[in-house]
């Protein structure tokens, strides 16, 4: 077989925190090691508040690579942004790079709100450029082959999915000007978690092809705050698909004060069920269970997928595939269902009553 040749992509990175550490560490991963052999990845830039913090990000995660640029600002010569700085932040940060005529590739949640988000989508056709939430869990294999199971018809149409994300941040032993618990910050557990058993509801039931790409016809939601400062410590929300094909509910929660379940997601079909194992943001397994007539399972498979690295790299080879062939959003997260997302989660604080404060949303609907 001829060799191909890869596609070297040049990543700018905004942010030297957690995540864009991780992201960075992933993109140093050989390519090959999880089959792709199309693109390779180069980290061309770090922007920082600081070019110091910018400098010791380099020499810390990436072995102090001399090619790579470590700016005091957020201007880069490259092929993609990643941008990794918190939510508040991301609707000025993408716009900035989207006005730079820069590819965008946006940590979740993408925005504060639909109104930002429309407004970013917006910015990205009048610049031409591919705009992508960092919806990561999407293009792992293991989402991939959960979707190709669900849809393929054995175990009938799904009708109810429970999903939750939890993860234990010590709310009482971490400052108030953290992330998640600062609201100018966009803090709290719905908008840093929630994102992800939405995710599934999305995977699962608004992509199923008998639905049409049909938003929920109902949503109902509560959340509870944290007694330290006014963000979610956990919230509770319910969606119901109805089309002529399709009659699906989903019940997802999130906290930032419990640890995650094992299993953090469930998926009952009519004739089965999916059992995915937390975390549910990069799950490496599930289990597939199939339901005879008389209710009782007759058949459980299990499925265990393993690659090197945290499971980043597999949107950075979406985003560097979508450039190369000039698209200017992904088939597989797209900005309908990043908009979807924000829509619902406007929603839920509504009901929930959770108000960011003034000046936080730059957009307002
Ligand atoms: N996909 C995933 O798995 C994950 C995604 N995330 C998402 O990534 C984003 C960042 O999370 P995380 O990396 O944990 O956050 P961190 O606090 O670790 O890092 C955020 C970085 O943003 C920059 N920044 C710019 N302005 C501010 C500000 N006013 N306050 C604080 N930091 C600022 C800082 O870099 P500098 O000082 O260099 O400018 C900082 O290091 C969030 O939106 C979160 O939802 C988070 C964790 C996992
Ligand atoms: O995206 C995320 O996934 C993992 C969580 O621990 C983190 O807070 C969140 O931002």
């Amino acid at each position: 077989m001829a060799e191909i040749t890869p596609v070297t992509f040049r990543w700018g990175i905004i942010s030297t925190g957690k995540i864009a550490e991780a992201f960075v560490k992933d993109l140093l991963v050989d390519p090959k090691t999880r089959d792709v052999h199309d693109v390779v990845h180069k980290v061309a830039s770090v922007g920082s508040r600081s070019v110091e913090k910018a400098q010791e990000f380099i020499d810390r995660v990436a072995g102090g690579d001399k090619s790579i640029k470590g700016f005091g600002s957020y201007e880069e010569d490259v092929d993609a942004i990643y941008i990794g700085t918190p939510h508040t932040y991301h609707y000025t940060n993408a716009l900035d790079a989207i006005k730079a005529g820069k590819n965008v590739l946006c940590e979740k949640p993408v925005t504060c709100n639909a109104a930002e988000l429309r407004s970013l989508i917006a910015a990205a056709k009048e610049h031409n450029v591919f705009f992508m939430e960092a919806l990561w869990t999407r293009f792992q294999p293991l989402s991939l082959e959960v979707k190709r199971i669900a849809e393929e018809g054995s175990l009938g149409q799904p009708v109810l999915l429970h999903a939750d994300l939890s993860g234990n941040f010590g709310i009482h032993n971490i400052p108030l000007t953290h992330r998640i618990l600062d609201p100018t910050l966009g803090g709290g557990a719905l908008l840093d978690l929630g994102p992800y058993p939405l995710f599934w509801a999305i995977l699962a039931l608004y992509e199923n092809p008998a639905n049409n790409l049909t938003a929920p016809t109902n949503i109902s939601a509560s959340m509870l705050n944290t007694p330290i400062t006014p963000v979610d410590s956990s919230t509770i929300f319910n969606l119901t698909f109805s089309t002529s094909k399709l009659a699906a509910q989903a019940s997802l929660s999130c906290s930032i004060t419990l640890n995650a379940l094992e299993t953090g997601v469930t998926i009952r079909f009519e004739r089965g069920n999916i059992l995915i194992s937390s975390p549910i943001y990069c799950p490496k397994k599930f289990k597939v269970q199939y339901i005879g007539e008389n209710g009782s399972i007759t058949k459980e498979e299990t499925r265990i997928f393993e690659y090197v690295g945290g499971g980043w790299h597999f949107q950075a080879d979406e985003v560097a595939r979508c450039v190369r062939d000039n698209k200017k959003e992904s088939a597989l997260w797209g900005h309908d269902k990043s908009l979807l997302e924000m829509t619902v989660f406007d929603e839920v604080r509504r009901q929930g009553g959770y108000k960011f404060p003034d000046g936080v949303e730059k957009v307002l609907a």
